[in-house]
């Protein structure tokens, strides 16, 4: 079994004077930013004027904009959007580094893809959380946290692992277990599992069971309640105990229709889909697609969006949530407003 480091077994005293930049406040720099400064550490987020700049300030933290936070910082974490990480630091990041601070990142794609290229006087490390921002702030304050990957990719203090590891601890992460890993094999599993199981295979299967439902004649309501409400319920079991407890919980019925049916569905075709997606991964087609994609301001990107908000599944999900107030709001409901902004 792999090498799994948890909360006790790591030294946090590597950290504890030196002051850490978290760059950027959304999704993951606000979970960040939060956990790392409750946990002792001595916390500047870096951001331009905006949004961000004011929810952070809000949420009592230092503020500074970027090439200052970085300028004063030891250990500097960029949690920008991905596609807006080179330009950032090629024109604030990279001129006020200071020799032998450590360069960090949530996930591996620019390093990896050769996006951003480090100079070779600071570390460079990775910690990437396996869940989303929210997720990693939201378990912290319940005392738990989400696991994270760390890998080193460059070591010229001889410490980086050991602050990659600090890190780690500072967001939460082990409560959960941290594990080591390469920027490549970071960035390729990532990039797999949101695409073809997280997000993208997931989407895609709760719309054609949606859509195989109410073009049937069934009632819309009934088709979300089955299709996509229940799914957190049936996936809370598998995050607690596995398939094995999920099918233990479920009807032998509904068991035997898993035995029999989901391979019907799911099969050696799919499989083989799954392995294209990987493979365009491993060889830089989607790294390059979605770089393109970004330089020609996202026509595609966003007509997909747009269509895809305007999915039925969307429409009776929205008025069906509206009348559970035990749901709870998304706040990513701001990112619609903010775009990329302060979630
Ligand atoms: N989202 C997630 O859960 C996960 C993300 N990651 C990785 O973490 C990193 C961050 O992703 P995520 O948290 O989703 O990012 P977000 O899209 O949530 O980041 C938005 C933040 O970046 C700021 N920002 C954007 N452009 C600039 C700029 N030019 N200058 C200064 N600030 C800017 C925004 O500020 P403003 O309000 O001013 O626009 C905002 O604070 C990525 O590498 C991603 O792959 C890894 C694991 C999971
Ligand atoms: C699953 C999507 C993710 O990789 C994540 C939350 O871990 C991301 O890039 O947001
Ligand atoms: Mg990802
Ligand atoms: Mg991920």
């Amino acid at each position: 079994m792999a090498k799994v480091f948890y909360h006790n077994d790591i030294q946090e005293e590597v950290l504890q004077n030196k002051k850490v930049a978290v760059v950027g406040y959304g999704s993951q720099g606000h979970a960040h930013a939060q956990n790392l400064k409750e946990s002792g550490f001595d916390v500047v987020v870096g951001l331009r004027k905006g949004k961000s700049w004011n929810k952070a300030e809000e949420d009592g933290m230092e503020v500074k904009e970027v090439a200052e936070a970085v300028a004063a910082s030891d250990v500097v974490m960029v949690l920008l959007p991905d596609e807006h990480q080179p330009a950032v630091f090629e024109e604030h990041i990279k001129p006020n580094l200071k020799a032998g601070a450590a360069l960090a990142f949530a996930h591996g794609f620019n390093v990896h893809f050769k996006q951003v290229v480090p100079p070779s006087d600071v570390d460079v490390f990775l910690v990437a959380p396996k869940g989303p921002g929210h997720l990693v702030r939201r378990t912290f304050e319940d005392g738990a946290g989400v696991p994270s990957l760390i890998g080193v990719e460059q070591d010229v203090t001889g410490e980086a692992k050991n602050i990659a590891l600090a890190y780690a601890k500072g967001i939460g992460s082990g409560r959960a277990g941290v594990l080591e890993t390469s920027f490549q094999e970071e960035t390729e599993t990532d990039l797999f599992g949101e695409q073809a199981v997280l997000c993208g295979g997931l989407s895609s299967l709760v719309k054609a069971g949606f859509e195989t439902l109410t073009e049937a004649g069934y009632q819309p309501e009934v088709a979300y309640f089955e299709c996509m409400h229940e799914l957190k319920l049936i996936v809370d079991l598998m995050y607690e105990g596995g398939l094995e407890y999920m099918r233990y919980s479920i009807s032998d019925t509904a068991q035997w229709g898993d035995f029999v049916s989901g391979p019907r569905v799911i099969d050696e075709d799919t499989k083989a889909r799954m392995k294209d997606v990987l493979s365009d991964i491993q060889t830089g087609k989607f790294a390059k697609g979605w770089i393109l994609e970004n330089k020609v301001n996202r026509p595609e990107f966003n007509a997909i969006n747009d269509m895809e908000n305007k999915h039925q599944i969307e429409k009776v999900g929205r008025e069906l949530r509206e009348l559970m107030p035990f749901v709870k709001k998304p706040q990513s409901k701001e990112k619609d407003v903010v775009t990329h902004g302060s979630r």
